[in-house]
């Protein structure tokens, strides 16, 4: 049997603000830095080690990765960041409050946004600053890979590949992993492992900060997961992240 751990970042700043954030670098909040702490504690009372830690390119996921390592002692182990792990890139609605967003647009076309698999929100316009390729953390990487926008699908189509290729090869090898990174990237794993048909993606939320193991067979078919700590704050915590896009 083999073990995966997946921790979205605590809350960002943007989260608590309501705003689509996708490859905006906003910070934690506190209350967020004090999730990522928790997680670390959850992990630690459940005698959790690790071996190696991927995370993104973005501060509050790899914060939230510090800040978790740090409270189980396990700051040392190797860590590798990739773009690949990145949040969806959610286009022209990077900034937008999403309450705001479902007053002027209806809450169900705000849910096909956030939720459905396949229809992207609307691109950055060509020129737009926020492209990726303006930004220095991505100066080595073709232009023509860099999204202006991405539905789950296109996430998927980033995220799986990445996992096949880097991270699976290590849980095999029976290392001992976890992933800190977001809710729509880490929704694009989560659907490649447990197999989610596209129609039903839309019903998986993931909240911030709070572990989510995964127990696996040796072929990496996942025999049972489960979030560490109290299971009401779990569920509240996770309909919070579902309610997020109703007029307020
Ligand atoms: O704004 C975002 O980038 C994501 C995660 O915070 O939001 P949503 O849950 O609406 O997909």
């Amino acid at each position: 049997m083999t073990q995966l751990v997946l921790l979205r970042h605590g809350e960002s700043t943007w989260n608590q603000e309501n705003r689509f954030t996708g490859w905006t670098d906003v910070d934690l909040t506190p209350k967020g830095q004090e999730e990522a702490r928790q997680a670390g504690r959850l992990l630690h009372q459940g005698g959790y080690t690790f071996d190696m830690a991927y995370t993104s390119v973005l501060k509050r996921a790899i914060k939230t990765l510090d800040l978790c390592l740090d409270e189980m002692d396990q700051l040392w182990i190797p860590v590798v960041k990739s773009w690949k792990l990145n949040e969806r890139h959610y286009g022209a609605l990077q900034g937008l409050n999403k309450a705001e967003t479902a007053h002027q647009y209806g809450e169900e076309q705000v849910h096909i946004w956030r939720r459905s698999y396949d229809i992207p929100p609307p691109a950055l316009e060509p020129g737009d600053a926020r492209f990726p390729g303006k930004d220095p953390r991505y100066a080595n990487i073709a232009a023509a890979l860099l999204p202006r926008y991405e539905s789950l699908k296109d996430t998927v189509k980033r995220v799986v590949p990445y996992w096949e290729t880097e991270i699976a090869p290590m849980v095999r090898a029976g290392k001992k992993i976890i992933i800190a990174a977001h809710g729509n990237s880490l929704r694009a794993l989560v659907k490649f492992l447990d197999h989610i048909p596209d129609a039903d993606i839309a019903d998986l939320n993931i909240p911030t900060g709070i572990p989510l193991v995964y127990e696996m067979g040796e072929d990496l078919r996942p025999l049972r997961k489960y979030y560490l700590g109290d299971a009401a704050h779990i569920a509240s915590a996770t309909a919070a992240v579902a309610a997020q896009g109703k007029v307020k």
